[in-house]
Protein backbone atom coordinates (compact mmCIF):
# COMPACT_ATOMS: atom_id res chain seq x y z
CA UNK A 1 0.00 0.00 0.00
CA UNK A 2 1.35 3.86 -1.06
CA UNK A 3 1.75 5.80 2.08
CA UNK A 4 -1.13 7.78 3.16
CA UNK A 5 -0.39 11.66 3.28
CA UNK A 6 -2.38 14.09 5.45
CA UNK A 7 -5.46 14.91 3.61
CA UNK A 8 -5.46 11.69 1.86
CA UNK A 9 -7.20 8.56 1.52
CA UNK A 10 -5.91 5.19 0.13
CA UNK A 11 -8.12 2.98 -1.43
CA UNK A 12 -7.79 -0.78 -2.18
CA UNK A 13 -9.95 -3.09 -3.91
CA UNK A 14 -10.39 -6.67 -4.59
CA UNK A 15 -13.64 -8.38 -4.79
CA UNK A 16 -12.14 -11.33 -3.12
CA UNK A 17 -11.74 -9.92 0.13
CA UNK A 18 -15.29 -10.11 1.11
CA UNK A 19 -15.29 -13.72 0.80
CA UNK A 20 -11.74 -15.00 2.27
CA UNK A 21 -11.17 -16.41 4.97
CA UNK A 22 -7.42 -14.68 6.04
CA UNK A 23 -8.62 -10.93 4.59
CA UNK A 24 -9.98 -9.83 7.74
CA UNK A 25 -7.11 -10.87 10.16
CA UNK A 26 -4.27 -9.55 7.63
CA UNK A 27 -6.28 -6.50 7.08
CA UNK A 28 -6.87 -5.95 11.09
CA UNK A 29 -3.25 -6.09 11.32
CA UNK A 30 -2.24 -3.75 8.96
CA UNK A 31 -4.79 -1.40 10.14
CA UNK A 32 -7.38 -1.31 12.62
CA UNK A 33 -9.08 1.71 11.56
CA UNK A 34 -9.43 0.55 7.94
CA UNK A 35 -13.20 1.26 6.57
CA UNK A 36 -14.14 -1.11 4.39
CA UNK A 37 -16.56 -0.67 1.74
CA UNK A 38 -18.86 -3.42 0.27
CA UNK A 39 -21.03 -3.52 -2.70
CA UNK A 40 -23.66 -6.42 -2.33
CA UNK A 41 -26.30 -7.11 -4.86
CA UNK A 42 -29.31 -9.60 -4.83
CA UNK A 43 -27.64 -12.91 -4.62
CA UNK A 44 -29.58 -15.00 -6.99
CA UNK A 45 -28.47 -12.08 -9.48
CA UNK A 46 -25.19 -11.90 -8.26
CA UNK A 47 -24.76 -16.26 -9.10
CA UNK A 48 -26.25 -15.69 -12.87
CA UNK A 49 -23.97 -12.84 -13.28
CA UNK A 50 -21.03 -14.69 -11.80
CA UNK A 51 -22.11 -17.50 -14.20
CA UNK A 52 -22.44 -15.45 -17.22
CA UNK A 53 -18.68 -13.70 -16.79
CA UNK A 54 -17.15 -17.21 -16.54
CA UNK A 55 -19.40 -18.39 -19.70
CA UNK A 56 -17.79 -15.79 -21.80
CA UNK A 57 -14.12 -16.79 -20.98
CA UNK A 58 -14.82 -20.20 -21.02
CA UNK A 59 -18.15 -21.56 -23.11
CA UNK A 60 -17.80 -25.19 -22.16
CA UNK A 61 -18.42 -24.81 -18.75
CA UNK A 62 -21.77 -27.26 -17.57
CA UNK A 63 -24.84 -25.32 -17.74
CA UNK A 64 -26.07 -22.99 -14.68
CA UNK A 65 -28.93 -25.50 -13.70
CA UNK A 66 -25.83 -28.84 -13.32
CA UNK A 67 -23.88 -26.17 -11.22
CA UNK A 68 -26.26 -24.91 -8.97
CA UNK A 69 -27.62 -28.70 -7.96
CA UNK A 70 -26.28 -31.29 -5.55
CA UNK A 71 -29.71 -33.18 -6.40
CA UNK A 72 -31.92 -31.78 -9.00
CA UNK A 73 -34.53 -34.04 -8.04
CA UNK A 74 -34.64 -32.98 -4.02
CA UNK A 75 -33.57 -29.35 -4.99
CA UNK A 76 -30.46 -29.64 -3.06
CA UNK A 77 -28.04 -27.00 -3.75
CA UNK A 78 -24.45 -27.60 -4.24
CA UNK A 79 -22.93 -24.80 -1.74
CA UNK A 80 -19.64 -26.31 -2.79
CA UNK A 81 -19.80 -24.13 -6.00
CA UNK A 82 -18.07 -20.98 -5.00
CA UNK A 83 -20.36 -18.72 -6.96
CA UNK A 84 -23.53 -20.29 -4.82
CA UNK A 85 -20.93 -19.74 -1.43
CA UNK A 86 -20.39 -16.23 -2.44
CA UNK A 87 -24.02 -14.90 -2.25
CA UNK A 88 -23.87 -16.27 1.58
CA UNK A 89 -23.61 -12.66 2.62
CA UNK A 90 -23.85 -13.24 6.25
CA UNK A 91 -21.71 -16.24 6.52
CA UNK A 92 -19.19 -13.63 5.59
CA UNK A 93 -19.97 -10.85 7.52
CA UNK A 94 -19.35 -12.82 10.60
CA UNK A 95 -16.23 -13.35 9.94
CA UNK A 96 -15.36 -9.86 9.15
CA UNK A 97 -17.11 -8.79 12.71
CA UNK A 98 -14.62 -11.02 14.68
CA UNK A 99 -12.35 -8.19 13.22
CA UNK A 100 -13.71 -5.31 12.46
CA UNK A 101 -16.87 -3.68 14.63
CA UNK A 102 -19.91 -2.92 11.85
CA UNK A 103 -19.48 1.04 11.76
CA UNK A 104 -16.28 0.40 10.06
CA UNK A 105 -18.06 -1.42 7.29
CA UNK A 106 -20.44 0.13 4.52
CA UNK A 107 -22.67 -2.07 2.78
CA UNK A 108 -23.36 -0.42 -0.51
CA UNK A 109 -26.37 -1.65 -3.14
CA UNK A 110 -25.15 -2.39 -6.24
CA UNK A 111 -29.12 -2.27 -7.47
CA UNK A 112 -29.38 1.50 -6.22
CA UNK A 113 -25.85 2.02 -7.97
CA UNK A 114 -27.65 1.85 -11.15
CA UNK A 115 -30.97 3.64 -10.10
CA UNK A 116 -29.78 5.91 -7.32
CA UNK A 117 -25.66 6.22 -7.66
CA UNK A 118 -25.36 9.90 -6.18
CA UNK A 119 -27.58 8.56 -3.18
CA UNK A 120 -25.42 6.14 -2.75
CA UNK A 121 -22.23 7.62 -3.25
CA UNK A 122 -23.77 10.45 -0.96
CA UNK A 123 -23.73 7.11 1.83
CA UNK A 124 -19.97 6.59 0.83
CA UNK A 125 -18.70 10.26 0.82
CA UNK A 126 -20.29 10.28 4.27
CA UNK A 127 -18.63 7.41 5.58
CA UNK A 128 -15.61 8.20 4.58
CA UNK A 129 -16.27 11.54 6.45
CA UNK A 130 -16.00 13.50 3.02
CA UNK A 131 -17.80 16.49 1.55
CA UNK A 132 -20.41 15.44 -1.22
CA UNK A 133 -18.03 16.27 -3.99
CA UNK A 134 -20.43 14.03 -6.18
CA UNK A 135 -23.74 14.42 -6.67
CA UNK A 136 -26.76 13.75 -9.09
CA UNK A 137 -25.18 16.17 -11.63
CA UNK A 138 -22.03 14.02 -12.03
CA UNK A 139 -24.47 11.29 -14.16
CA UNK A 140 -26.35 10.75 -16.64
CA UNK A 141 -28.32 8.02 -17.29
CA UNK A 142 -27.40 5.79 -20.15
CA UNK A 143 -30.70 3.96 -21.37
CA UNK A 144 -29.05 1.21 -24.19
CA UNK A 145 -26.33 0.69 -21.83
CA UNK A 146 -28.86 0.41 -18.25
CA UNK A 147 -26.05 2.31 -16.32
CA UNK A 148 -25.59 5.44 -15.29
CA UNK A 149 -22.60 7.24 -16.95
CA UNK A 150 -20.30 10.32 -15.44
CA UNK A 151 -21.10 13.09 -17.04
CA UNK A 152 -17.11 14.27 -17.32
CA UNK A 153 -14.28 11.15 -16.15
CA UNK A 154 -11.89 12.70 -14.37
CA UNK A 155 -8.75 15.37 -15.89
CA UNK A 156 -11.07 14.66 -18.97
CA UNK A 157 -13.88 16.51 -20.49
CA UNK A 158 -15.63 13.74 -21.91
CA UNK A 159 -18.45 11.09 -20.69
CA UNK A 160 -17.08 7.94 -19.12
CA UNK A 161 -19.63 5.07 -18.96
CA UNK A 162 -19.02 1.50 -17.91
CA UNK A 163 -16.81 -1.00 -20.34
CA UNK A 164 -18.19 -3.27 -22.49
CA UNK A 165 -17.67 -6.14 -19.92
CA UNK A 166 -20.54 -4.53 -17.60
CA UNK A 167 -24.02 -5.23 -18.39
CA UNK A 168 -23.76 -8.56 -20.17
CA UNK A 169 -26.54 -10.09 -21.37
CA UNK A 170 -27.56 -12.52 -18.56
CA UNK A 171 -29.06 -16.51 -20.17
CA UNK A 172 -32.33 -17.11 -19.64
CA UNK A 173 -33.01 -19.53 -16.77
CA UNK A 174 -35.75 -21.91 -15.55
CA UNK A 175 -37.39 -19.80 -13.23
CA UNK A 176 -38.11 -23.04 -11.18
CA UNK A 177 -34.29 -22.46 -10.65
CA UNK A 178 -34.45 -19.36 -9.71
CA UNK A 179 -37.21 -19.18 -7.39
CA UNK A 180 -35.37 -22.40 -5.44
CA UNK A 181 -32.42 -20.36 -5.49
CA UNK A 182 -34.59 -17.46 -3.73
CA UNK A 183 -35.43 -19.79 -0.78
CA UNK A 184 -31.91 -20.67 -0.36
CA UNK A 185 -31.15 -17.28 0.01
CA UNK A 186 -33.95 -16.04 1.61
CA UNK A 187 -32.76 -17.32 5.88
CA UNK A 188 -29.34 -15.94 5.04
CA UNK A 189 -30.89 -12.49 3.17
CA UNK A 190 -32.86 -11.87 6.72
CA UNK A 191 -29.97 -12.63 8.89
CA UNK A 192 -27.99 -9.96 6.78
CA UNK A 193 -30.48 -7.65 6.82
CA UNK A 194 -30.49 -7.75 10.51
CA UNK A 195 -26.70 -7.55 11.10
CA UNK A 196 -26.43 -4.45 9.02
CA UNK A 197 -30.28 -2.93 10.16
CA UNK A 198 -31.10 -2.54 6.30
CA UNK A 199 -33.09 -4.21 4.07
CA UNK A 200 -32.19 -4.52 0.65
CA UNK A 201 -35.12 -5.68 -0.81
CA UNK A 202 -34.19 -8.61 -2.41
CA UNK A 203 -37.24 -11.21 -1.98
N1 LIG B 1 -20.78 0.73 -11.08
C1 LIG B 1 -21.55 -0.36 -11.12
N2 LIG B 1 -22.84 -0.28 -10.73
C2 LIG B 1 -23.63 -1.37 -10.76
N3 LIG B 1 -23.23 -2.60 -11.18
C3 LIG B 1 -21.96 -2.71 -11.59
C4 LIG B 1 -21.05 -1.61 -11.58
N4 LIG B 1 -19.85 -2.06 -12.05
C5 LIG B 1 -20.01 -3.37 -12.33
N5 LIG B 1 -21.26 -3.76 -12.06
C6 LIG B 1 -21.84 -5.09 -12.27
O1 LIG B 1 -21.25 -6.05 -11.41
C7 LIG B 1 -21.17 -7.31 -12.06
C8 LIG B 1 -19.74 -7.81 -12.06
O2 LIG B 1 -18.95 -6.83 -12.67
P1 LIG B 1 -17.48 -7.00 -13.04
O3 LIG B 1 -17.39 -7.57 -14.40
O4 LIG B 1 -16.82 -5.69 -12.83
O5 LIG B 1 -16.98 -8.07 -12.02
S1 LIG B 1 -15.53 -8.38 -11.66
O6 LIG B 1 -15.08 -7.35 -10.75
O7 LIG B 1 -14.76 -8.37 -12.92
O8 LIG B 1 -15.61 -9.70 -11.08
C9 LIG B 1 -21.72 -7.10 -13.46
O9 LIG B 1 -23.10 -7.44 -13.42
P2 LIG B 1 -23.93 -7.92 -14.69
O10 LIG B 1 -23.60 -6.98 -15.79
O11 LIG B 1 -25.35 -7.86 -14.24
O12 LIG B 1 -23.50 -9.32 -14.98
C10 LIG B 1 -21.53 -5.59 -13.65
O13 LIG B 1 -22.40 -5.05 -14.59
Amino acid sequence: MPRTLDGQITMEKTPSYFVTKEAPARISAMSKDAKLIVVVRDPVTRVISDYTQTLSKRPDIPTFESLTFKNRTTGLIDISWSAIQIGIYAKHLENWLQYFPMNQILFVSGERLITDPAGELGRVQDFLGLKRIITDKHFYFNKTKGFPCLKKAEGSSKPHCLGKTKGRTHPNINPEVVQRLREFYRPFNMKFYQMTGHDFGWD
